[in-house]
């Protein structure tokens, strides 16, 4: 019989499916609480009982989206934190854990975003693709320095993130002009910094975010503008330090063609991947919470943080 998962994780894993809880690190900060839910939930009555629940619950969270490692990063350190012999140890192990995860999340991105905005002069003018939370402390952090900025936001297609990062700046007082993706290179001559986000980053410091990043990254570096990336250290994707590649997310047709202009453009295919690899080369900085790094020397921060191996510890044994 299926392990039954608390119906608060369900939803949670459903609105991370559907996208109601998207980007990287508000992923992650949802694992964190459905896995604490679970933990505060759970009427196991061995402690057997409760990490098989616990496993299921990481399994739907899990299932949810394949390319933002902050999601299994998060399960992770869960599972490696959780520690007991009885329910109510591992109940509180769990839940302390999860707690602990989510303020370091908070703290990580304060951090980051005191390092990126030193990157950033009074005056200077940002272009922005999709929509990133790492990006955006980069940018508050700049204001509370007391610098103007200015912003060229990239509209995002298909499902227009960029409509979000627009609205956050011009709540900040940002002056915003909005444009469509293929107009990014147009505008480049008028910005002083390409700053995007990262759903992982691979041991090579390859960058894996949102579908036309690497595009931009390619027409920045042809301009001459440098390209950071705003990234926590639970972007850092472990497995790829034992030859994994980053799963790419392909997405419905529907996002890309309205069903109901289909059956008008005849039998084509249409495919609609998610995210995209912009290799090292077309990176100028990595920003952490930990310093900023050259895409190349990112490896050594994730053996650091990591180790050598990349278990699964929330994969229920077999
Ligand atoms: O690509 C996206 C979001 O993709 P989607 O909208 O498909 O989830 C963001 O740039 C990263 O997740 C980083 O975001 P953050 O800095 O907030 O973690």
């Amino acid at each position: 019989m299926d392990t039954e998962v608390a119906p608060a994780v369900a939803d949670i894993a459903a609105e991370i499916a559907a996208m109601d809880i998207r980007g990287a690190a508000t992923i992650a900060d949802a694992a964190a609480e459905a896995l604490a839910i679970q933990a505060k939930e759970s009427d196991a009555e061995t402690a057997a009982a409760f990490r098989t629940e616990m496993h299921a619950a990481a399994g739907v969270l899990y299932d949810t989206r394949p390319t933002a490692v902050s999601l299994p990063n998060t399960l992770r350190f869960v599972f490696q934190s959780m520690d007991g012999t009885t329910v109510e140890g591992l109940r509180q192990s769990a839940v302390d854990a999860a707690e602990r995860f989510q303020t370091q999340l908070d703290r990580a991105q304060d951090d980051l975003g005191e390092i990126g905005a030193n990157r950033l002069r009074d005056g200077d003018t940002v272009m922005t693709h999709c929509h990133s939370t790492d990006v955006l402390a980069c940018v508050e952090a700049a204001l509370d320095q007391g610098k103007d900025l200015s912003a060229v936001v990239k509209e995002t297609r298909p499902r227009n993130q960029g409509h979000i990062t627009a609205e956050q700046l011009r709540e900040w007082d940002v002056p915003v002009t909005l444009i469509v993706d293929s107009a990014a290179r147009r505008y480049l001559d008028d910005v002083d910094h390409v700053l995007v986000g990262a759903d992982s980053i691979a041991a090579d410091g390859s960058v894996i975010n949102k579908i036309g990043t690497s595009g931009l990254a390619v027409s920045a570096r042809e301009r001459g503008v440098p390209i950071m990336t705003a990234a926590q250290t639970i972007k850092l994707h472990p497995g790829t330090m034992t030859g994994h590649t980053v799963e790419i997310e392909m997405r419905d047709e529907a996002e890309v063609v309205d069903p109901g202009d289909r059956d008008e453009i005849g039998d084509i295919t249409v495919e609609n991947p998610a995210f995209d690899v912009t290799p090292p080369r077309h990176v100028d900085a990595i920003v952490t919470e930990r310093g900023q790094f050259p895409p190349e020397s990112i490896v050594t921060l994730m053996r650091e943080l990591f180790g050598e191996t990349s278990e699964r510890p929330w994969e229920a044994p077999v």
